[in-house]
Formats: structure tokens, sequence, C-alpha cells
């Protein structure tokens, strides 16, 4: 069993002196036995995260990436950037920046292939509407877009992290049970065994109102390595329960 990955998302979210707060608790009450812990913040926070988390034990990293290298793109932040800031993450593809700013699977893959050059590992967030599910194209619509990021990829394939997040469980309180999520989790490690021998290594996260009371039952399942939280991130405490309900791994990958 791979060690669980628990990263939190805090999306447009925060302040100096709320994160001073939230980072304190974070390392004062992270325990590295029980799971790995990553943030990902909004950028301008990026180097107060490298001050405080230096050394912690845990990692973070950025929401979004530039799809360019670098030069005359007003408002970018490049992947060799948040490089600079220590990040070790980048989340690429979430449905809000697909929904709100129409980022297509082919932008995403773009944006992943950008992190691995400058030795980010990019999260790669996939997951079907209600309406998709409603219609049955969920495998349809997950694999779609993963499919995009395999193929830009290539040979890197086993180094990314795939975050299945369903649209209709983010910030609804309503999260796929674990037996929905875990077969939706099976789809995707199939496909990534389909394009490399080193499947077994990816990270395959869940995400979509994890929460301190759904958690353990969640990372319980075999294909679910971890968590991508949204709101339950923003405080010490839940989310600090979300890495402790993380089953005991003997060996970690
Ligand atoms: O979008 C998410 C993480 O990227 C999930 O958000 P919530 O945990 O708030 O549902």
């Amino acid at each position: 069993m791979r060690k669980k990955l628990i990263v939190g998302n805090w999306k447009m979210n925060g302040s100096q002196a709320a994160n001073a707060e939230l980072l304190a608790a974070l390392k004062a009450g992270f325990n590295p036995a029980q799971s790995e812990l990553a943030l990902c913040a909004p950028a301008p926070y990026l180097l107060q995260l490298q001050a405080a988390l230096q050394g912690s034990g845990i990692d973070w990293g950025a929401q979004d990436v530039s799809a360019h290298e670098g030069g005359a793109y007003t408002g970018e932040v490049s992947a060799a950037m948040l490089r600079d800031c220590g990040s070790r993450y980048v989340i690429v593809g979430h449905s809000e920046r697909r929904q709100y700013h129409g980022e297509s699977d082919d932008l995403v893959a773009l944006k992943a292939q950008r992190a691995l050059a400058a030795g980010l590992t990019p999260i790669v967030c996939v997951g079907e509407t209600l309406p998709d599910r409603e219609a049955g194209r969920t495998e349809f619509v997950v694999k779609r877009q993963l499919s995009a990021v395999i193929h830009a990829v290539g040979h890197c394939c086993s180094e990314i992290v795939v975050a299945y997040e369903p649209v209709w469980a983010i910030g609804t309180g309503l999260s796929a049970s674990a037996e929905q999520a875990q077969a939706v989790h099976a789809v995707l490690r199939a496909q990534l065994r389909a394009a490399t021998a080193q499947a077994e290594r990816n990270r395959i996260l869940y995400g979509g109102s994890m929460n301190a009371a759904n958690a353990a039952e969640l990372l319980r399942q075999p294909d679910i390595d971890g968590g991508l939280i949204g709101g339950a991130s923003l405080k010490a405490a839940s989310f600090l329960s979300i890495a402790a309900a993380s089953p005991v791994v003997a060996l970690s990958n």
C-alpha cells in the first residue's frame, strides 16, 4: 500500500496572519508516520509557506501554473517560479479552472508537462459533473481528461499525482461514497497501468467534501492513496484529523 498523501487546497483563501496561525498549528500537530502532508496555497503566499515549512516535513505548492515557459504573459506564473519558491507540487486542471477559466484537456496536459519539466509534481484533477454521472458518462469523462495528460507527458507518466474530484461533490458537503470513489479510482489505475509499468507508484487522491468523518472509510479503499481537501484544510483540527485517519502503512513507497 502507498503511504497516503493528504493535500490541502486552500483555493482563494488566506491572509498572512491567518496562514501563520494555521501553519504553526499544522507543524505542531503533523505526524509524519501517519501520512505525507502538502499545502497548495495562493501564489503570493508561497514564500511564506517556504519560510514556515522548510524542514518541517510538510510540502507545499501552487494551485495553477502557466502553460508558457516564461516571458511576455502578463499575470501568469511559471513553473520555474513556483519551483524557485520551493514548491514541490502544483494542481493542474482543477474543475474550478476548467469551469470558470475555460481550461481544456489539452491546456491542462500542457501545464502538467511544464510542471514536470521544471521539477514539480503535477496533481492532475479529473472528475465528472452531475449531468455526466447521471448520463452514465463518468468513466468516459475521467478517462478522456487523464488520457490527454498521459499522452502529453509520455514516459514521465508515473511521476504525476492524479486527483479524482467529482464536480458534484466539491464544496457541497456531499462526498462520493467510498464505493463510488473506489470504482472510479480503479478505472484510473487501470488506465495508468496501460500507460506505464510503474503505475503502482502513482498516487490517486480523492477530493470532494472529504472531512474528518468520512476520511477513514475513503482512505481504506485500495486505490485511494490520499485526499485533496478544500474546505476542511482551512482549519488545522479538521485537516490533521483527516491525516490521522490514514491507515498505518508498514512500508512507505
Ligand atoms: O475542490 C476540492 C479540492 O481541490 C474539494 O473541495 P471541498 O473539500 O471543499 O469539497
